[in-house]
C-alpha cells in the first residue's frame, strides 16, 4: 500500500514525458466570504499520454472539479491548466468549445446517446457537427475493439446498459481525441456491464494509444487505470501505480471518511 508519504506533489508522469494535460497550481473557489468553498486547493498534476489515471477520493473531495477544469468545462480561480501545450485558462468560450470538441473526448455516466439514431449514427455525430468525416479505418478499428460490429444499427433502447455506454465510449474515441475523461462512466452499470466498459475503456489504451481520465468511486473500476490519485479537501494526497482492487480498498480503509490518515 502506498502512503501519504509517498505523494508526488505533482502527481508525476512515471518517467514518461508526453503530457496530456497538466494542472498548475490550481485553485478552484465557488461562493465568497462566509459560504466560500476551495474546491480545488493549489492542485498540481501531470497526465501522461497513453496513460489511464483514475481520480478517487470522498464525496466533495474536487474529483469532478479537477476533471471539469483539466477538460476545460469550467473555469479555474488561479492557476494554469493546459492540454498538451495549449494553456487552456484564460482562452475565450468559443476558442475552449472549439477545443473541447476537437481535442477532448467525454463519456458522462448517463450514456447522453440520441434514442431516434442507431448506434453507428450515434457514434459519428460529434464529426458530423463538426462537419469532419471519419476515417473510416479508424472507425473500424474501435468498433471491433468495442465488439459492437453486429449491433451498429440498433437504437439505444435495443441495447443492454453496457451496450450503449460502449457506443458512447467509442463516440469519444471516434475523433481522435488526446485525452478522454470519464465521471463515473461505469456509475449507471451492473457489475458485468461495468466490467465490458471497463475492459474496453482499458483496450483503448493498451490498442490505440488513448489517454483517460476518469473519476470513480469504485476500487474495482480504479484498478483498471495505471494510476490512482486520491483526492481529499481539494488536495491531491495520495498516488498509487499498478492498482489493485483490494490495494484501493485497503488505502480507503486506511483514511478516515475525509480522505486524510486516521
Ligand atoms: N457549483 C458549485 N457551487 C458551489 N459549490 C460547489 C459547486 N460545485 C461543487 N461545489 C463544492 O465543491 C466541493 C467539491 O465538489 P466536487 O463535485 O468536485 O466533489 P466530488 O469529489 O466530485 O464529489 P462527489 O464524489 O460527491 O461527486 C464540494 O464541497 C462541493 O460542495
Amino acid at each position: 500500500m502506498t502512503t501519504a508519504m509517498d505523494v508526488s506533489q505533482h502527481g508525476g508522469t512515471g518517467g514518461r514525458t508526453a503530457v496530456a494535460a497538466r494542472a498548475r497550481q490550481v485553485v478552484k473557489a465557488y461562493g465568497a466570504g462566509e459560504t466560500r468553498v476551495v474546491a480545488l486547493d493549489h492542485v498540481d498534476v501531470d497526465m501522461a499520454q497513453g496513460e489511464y489515471t483514475a481520480i478517487m477520493g470522498p464525496s466533495g473531495s474536487g474529483k469532478s472539479t479537477l476533471m471539469h477544469c483539466l477538460a476545460g468545462l469550467d473555469t479555474v480561480t488561479s492557476g494554469q491548466v493546459f492540454l498538451a501545450d495549449t494553456e487552456l485558462t484564460g482562452l475565450k468560450d468559443k476558442k475552449l468549445t472549439q477545443l473541447r470538441r476537437d481535442r477532448v473526448g467525454f463519456i458522462f455516466q448517463s450514456f447522453n446517446l440520441l434514442p431516434t439514431l442507431d448506434a453507428i449514427e450515434n457514434i459519428t455525430l460529434p464529426m458530423d457537427i463538426a462537419g469532419r468525416k471519419p476515417d473510416a479505418d479508424w472507425l473500424r478499428r474501435i468498433v471491433d475493439t468495442v465488439g459492437l460490429a453486429d449491433r451498429l444499427h440498433h437504437r439505444p433502447s435495443e441495447l443492454s446498459g453496457g451496450q450503449q455506454q460502449r457506443v458512447a465510449v467509442a463516440r469519444a474515441l471516434a475523433s481522435r481525441p488526446e485525452i478522454i475523461f470519464g465521471d463515473e462512466p461505469t456509475g449507471n452499470l451492473d457489475s458485468r456491464s461495468g466490467a465490458e466498459v471497463l475492459d474496453f475503456l482499458r483496450r483503448s489504451v493498451d490498442e490505440l494509444g488513448q489517454t483517460i481520465v476518469m473519476v470513480t468511486h469504485d476500487p474495482v473500476a480504479a484498478a483498471y487505470a495505471d494510476r490512482v490519485l486520491y483526492l481529499a479537501d481539494g488536495r491531491i494526497v495520495d498516488e498509487m501505480r499498478r492498482p489493485t482492487a483490494e490495494l484501493v480498498l485497503d488505502r480507503m480503509k486506511a483514511f478516515d471518511g475525509r480522505g486524510r490518515t486516521s
